[in-house]
């Protein structure tokens, strides 16, 4: 809703209210629409000031509201009728002013916000434009290069930024909506016709054409696939091209069609699953709300390989001052010549003025005695690791927290050789540590709530997205990230290049494909794993079953010819030299396969683009299926979350899950059965948990979690 007063003197105050953002849901428009008529129709009101109940101006639309069926006043004429007004109207602006919030803002005729205020058109990374006449009144007001900046990021910008851009007349220190009364009361009776920014011109530079031209390749190709950023060129160049009427016309057409689209669907899906992983719960019953976490001011990272050094970074940044411990000389010296300069680009690239947490280098694991929290980076190697532990569990002083950043391996076996088994969990980082969102947070069947509540809180002052997963190899990320490999290179051994196998991913919208990917983090990483798992080695048998599975040598082979990836300047793809960035296909690569065809009897044939998407996601989707049947994550939206946020899954597709869901569970589970009976691909087994799913009717994502827990209490899973 939103409440009118009438202020001493003459000023109407229409205050939105509807906690926790005041996004603008029916009934907060009917509301305003009915204060606007009331302030207008009053004799004695001259001027307006609209402004946000608890400190918050308005978050935007009501997102929620999106599933349903529209009611209520639509927000385009209502904020028509606002510029319309011959009573100057200023937006007070505190807290948000976001999306439709900010498009409120701008159909007033002006803006006053407190300094700590963000301001911002992120529509566009739920899948829409700014559709509320943002996209054709934000480029009349300051110019088109900056609008497409604001509009194709979505990204929010400070007061001070909004200030400088001039989306803002005034900013202040004190109360924001005391100087907008102040300020209305001052221009009371003043013309208003240039205030109302749909009768503007928009500010362009020169060459119009070529800008649009470099945003929409620019836009293209960061968010491949994407529907929305190219939307949002369209729009913006209608506003820079035609008068405001028909530009509206066009952001109308822009936004229906987005509005429909799997994608926006996609995207407001991945905007939830990243705040409910937040109230995370574990099979005990204790969760984000029964918890208590312990505030940490100073902690311990062990292991300062690439790894290490960006957990410090990350901890550093929020102020926590960190000890850092590498027991060989060399890499602590490189490290500690390297870290500080990690901090300070990152601090940079945050614009925080100086990096405020105090980090000190050590080679004594003894150094770490005083901290209230470690976070074990060591090479990952069990032996080593439980080293360490031990270690730890004899220096640090009792009721420390210890985090091992293992990317798999048993998280219980490291608790079991300390004192306190309930004060250890994983923190699985992603590299690089201090730049990626993903924080996989694993509690063991000791760990403690406590334990488990003071690492998603750390995460979250790191700026992570934490989830919190069950303990089993591979966690949640990493055990749905073995059946895709397996299947990438099952797919070589029948016919397929990494390149095709790679177009075809990249084509769904990763980043990049899966071989191009290993030959970044290196070849070698999982060869290791493989070797310590007995399935590669001296000794081994070079066949194509190992362990009573399927299997492809074919990465190993590799490793062993020295084709490690790019920091051997050969792996799938050829490039430049050692460290070379640029990926180009190999012949090498092509004899290589043809070979190992030949040598096993295995006849190439044509692979489609389709079928490398079903092996290869679909196998990651069923592991996904089988990983909620084993309450190893909570729900389908944790499992999204990790993809979108950890592994490079395209946004627009809300996650695997969300995927799952989109394509129809039917179908995923056909063409799991239709792989599965082919004699060659025996990984495919479709998980029992899809098959209820779709024995029940295909229920939406959103009530996987009902669903199985109600199958749990049944004992059907
Ligand atoms: C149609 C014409 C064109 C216009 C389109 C739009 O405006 S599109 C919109 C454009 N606007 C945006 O994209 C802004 C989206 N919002 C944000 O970016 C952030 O929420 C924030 C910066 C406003 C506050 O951050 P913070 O860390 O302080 O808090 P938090 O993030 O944890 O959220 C708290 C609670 O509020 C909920 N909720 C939030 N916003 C909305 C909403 N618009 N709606 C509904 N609900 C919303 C959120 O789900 C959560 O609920 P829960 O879990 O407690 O049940």
């Amino acid at each position: 809703m939103a409440r009118y007063s009438r202020l001493p003197g003459s000023v109407a105050l229409i205050t939105l209210h509807n906690p926790p953002v005041n996004a603008l849901s029916a009934a907060v428009r009917q509301g305003i629409v009915d204060a606007v008529q009331r302030a207008l129709k009053d004799p004695k009101v001259t001027s307006v000031v609209i402004c946000g109940q608890n400190g918050k101006f308005c978050g935007g639309a009501d997102i929620r509201e999106f599933a349903g069926p529209m009611s209520g006043p639509p927000l385009v004429p209502m904020i028509h009728a606002i510029e319309a007004v011959d009573k100057p109207v200023a937006a007070a602006i505190e807290g948000v002013a976001l999306g439709g919030g900010l498009e409120l803002a701008l159909g007033c005729h002006y803006r006053i916000a407190h300094s700590k205020a963000v301001l911002g058109l992120p529509e566009v990374t739920l899948g829409l434009l700014p559709g509320a006449g943002g996209s054709q009144r934000l480029p009349r007001l300051i110019g088109l290069t900056a609008a497409l900046d604001l509009i194709t990021t979505g990204r929010h910008v400070s007061a001070a930024e909004a200030l400088k851009l001039g989306i803002l007349d005034q900013v202040t220190d004190n109360n924001a909506v005391d100087l907008a009364v102040e300020f209305v009361r001052s221009v009371a009776g003043q013309p208003l016709d240039s205030r109302r920014l749909s009768t503007l011109p928009c500010p362009c530079p020169p060459d119009v054409d070529s800008l649009l031209d470099k945003v929409m390749s620019k836009v293209r190709q960061r968010s491949r696939g994407a529907l929305a950023p190219v939307a949002c060129v369209q729009a913006l160049r209608a506003a820079a091209s035609l008068p405001y009427a028909q530009g509206m016309e066009k952001e109308r057409e822009l936004m229906a069609t987005l509005f429909n689209s799997g994608q926006a669907r996609a995207l407001q899906y991945a905007f939830f699953s990243q705040r409910v992983v937040g109230k995370w719960s574990l099979p005990s019953g204790a969760s984000w709300d029964n918890s208590t976490a312990r505030t940490i001011s100073k902690a311990a990272v062990i292991g300062l390989g690439t790894m290490g050094r960006g957990i410090v970074v990350a901890l550093a940044l929020t102020g926590i001052s960190v000890v850092a411990v590498e027991t060989q000389e060399k890499q602590l010296a490189e490290a500690s010549r390297v870290v500080p300069a990690m901090l300070q680009r990152e601090a940079g690239r945050r614009r925080l003025a100086t990096p405020p947490g105090v980090i000190s280098f050590s080679s004594n694991l003894q150094d770490v005695s005083e901290v209230e929290l470690v976070i074990e980076a060591v090479f990952e190697d069990m032996s080593l690791k439980l080293q360490v532990f031990k270690h730890l569990a004899s220096v640090c002083r009792p009721g420390t927290l210890l985090c091992s950043n293992t990317s798999g391996l048993d998280i219980d076996q490291l608790a079991a050789v300390t004192q306190s088994p309930g004060l250890v969990v994983g923190m699985h980082f992603f590299a690089p540590a201090h730049v990626m969102k993903l924080l996989e947070v694993v509690y063991g069947p000791r760990s403690s709530p406590e334990a488990v509540a003071t690492a998603m809180q750390l995460g979250k002052r790191m700026g992570k997205v934490g989830v919190a997963v069950g303990n089993c190899p591979g966690f949640v990320g990493n055990r749905m990230l073995k059946p895709y490999l397996e299947q990438a290179n099952f797919l070589l051994e029948e016919g397929a290049t990494p390149q095709q196998v790679d177009e075809a991913l990249e084509e769904f919208g990763f980043p990049m494909g899966v071989f191009r990917m290993s030959d970044l983090s290196g070849l070698d990483v999982g060869w290791r794993i493989r070797k310590e798992a007995g399935l590669t080695g001296p000794g081994v048998e070079s066949t194509r079953t190992r362990q009573g599975r399927r299997y492809s040598p074919l990465p190993d082979q590799m490793c062993e010819a020295g084709r490690l990836g790019q920091k051997t300047g050969k792996g799938w793809y050829q490039y430049d030299g050692p460290g070379g960035r640029v990926a180009r296909s190999d012949p090498w690569v092509d004899i290589f396969l043809e070979t190992y065809r030949a040598e096993h009897g295995l006849v190439a044939r044509s692979i489609t683009p389709e079928e490398i998407l079903e092996r290869c996601l679909y196998a990651l989707i069923n592991e996904g299926f089988n990983i909620l049947q084993d309450a190893v994550a909570a729900g389908p939206e944790d499992i999204d979350a990790i993809y979108v946020f950890g592994y490079g899954w395209p946004r627009h597709r809300g996650g695997p899950m969300f995927h799952a869901g989109q394509v129809g569970l039917g179908r995923i589970l056909e063409r799991l059965n239709h792989h599965h009976s082919h004699p060659d691909v025996p990984h495919l087994k479709p998980s029992t948990l899809l098959r209820r799913l779709v024995a029940a009717g295909s229920p939406p994502v959103q009530k996987w979690r009902e669903f199985i827990n109600k199958e749990r209490v049944h004992s059907q899973l």
